[in-house]
């Protein structure tokens, strides 16, 4: 089976600024594709130009197998995309939106209105025009509208920016939902790496322009450095105890005085009690492993966060 998307040295260039650079990234059937960067990584373009909605200035996409223009204005109808804001008409309900979105995408059967409608749980709305509409609503609606062709691959561009905690959760389940029981492909970006990871199967991770990395939720996991966590009165000695008693170099003290020791993972009580015959009061002692939001920013380099 062809790959969903693959594209090939992509660029975009906006007067000599080189909004994305050679990037080459492959999508496969039934994922949910992460997309991680900072505020201009690039995140936006690659998903302009895979929709359709900008051309790259160098580079090639294929879509489910087929490259070139023509073939690609054709498969670009098995695309649903909500990129930057949901495009909706402030004075029209929700069902006359996605009758609006449905007719100028040729989308012929009429049933397939209400069938989204309550996939997204806007079906009590009403005569509520859209500008009445919370922004939750509004960014379930704008899914609503692409997903009204039944794409296979669907491109969320920060579907949960701004939205609170309920919100957040319920695109995160229509979104796993979408690619378990219709083995869509999804390709989401988001701010919010600790609700990405709960999301995604899949990481891309763009800075400045260029692909950083790629890697599943497995690899991303045994990447994320496993250590204990150690909260005691005195960080110096701990440090003096573990290198003398222990044996080990591998910890680092933060500057909040916690240590974390990156050796004796599953013998926490031979540690607490080392500490212990040697009068360190330790005031907690845990399992914890990086977080991806510690990760990405390990791997840009320590820059502020996505
Ligand atoms: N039409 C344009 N003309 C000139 N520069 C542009 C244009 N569109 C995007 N850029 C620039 O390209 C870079 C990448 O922008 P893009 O919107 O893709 O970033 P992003 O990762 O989506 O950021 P954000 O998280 O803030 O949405 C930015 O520096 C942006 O200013």
């Amino acid at each position: 089976m062809p790959s969903v998307l693959q594209t090939n040295g992509l660029t975009k260039t906006y007067h000599g600024f080189s909004a994305l650079h050679d990037v080459s990234i492959t999508l496969e059937t039934g994922r949910i594709y992460g997309l991680i960067g900072q505020n201009g990584a690039g995140k936006s373009t690659l998903m302009r130009m895979v929709a359709g909605l900008g051309f790259p200035t160098a580079g090639s996409i294929t879509l489910f197998g087929h490259g070139g223009e023509k073939a690609l204005q054709e498969e670009r109808k098995r695309i649903g995309s909500m990129i930057e804001h949901p495009s909706l008409i402030a004075d029209m309900t929700a069902k006359e939106n996605l009758r609006f979105h449905r007719l100028i995408r040729g989308v012929p059967n009429a049933e397939t209105e209400d069938k989204q409608l309550e996939l997204v749980g806007l079906t009590d709305t009403g005569r509520k025009k859209a500008r009445d509409f919370s922004l939750g609503m509004k960014q379930r609606l704008g899914i609503a509208c692409a997903l009204l062709s039944n794409p296979e691959l669907l491109i969320l561009d920060e579907p949960i920016n701004g939205l609170d905690p309920l919100g957040v959760v319920e695109i995160r389940n229509l979104v796993i939902k979408l690619c378990k029981e219709r083995q869509m492909t999804i390709l989401i970006s988001s701010h919010n790496l600790p609700e990405l990871y709960q999301t995604a199967t899949d990481y891309i991770i763009i800075h400045k322009g260029e692909i950083k990395q790629t890697l599943t939720l497995a690899e991303l996991d045994e990447r994320c450095r496993h250590h204990l966590c150690i909260q005691c009165d005195q960080p110096e000695k701990l440090a003096v105890v573990l290198e003398e008693r222990l044996h080990t170099h591998s910890y680092q003290v933060l500057p909040d005085k916690t240590v974390k020791l990156f050796d004796y993972l599953d013998k926490k009580e031979q540690v607490a009690n080392v500490l212990f015959d040697n009068g360190i009061v330790v005031t907690g002692l845990s399992k914890e492993g990086e977080t991806l939001e510690d990760y990405f920013v390990s791997l840009i380099g320590g820059e502020k966060h996505a």
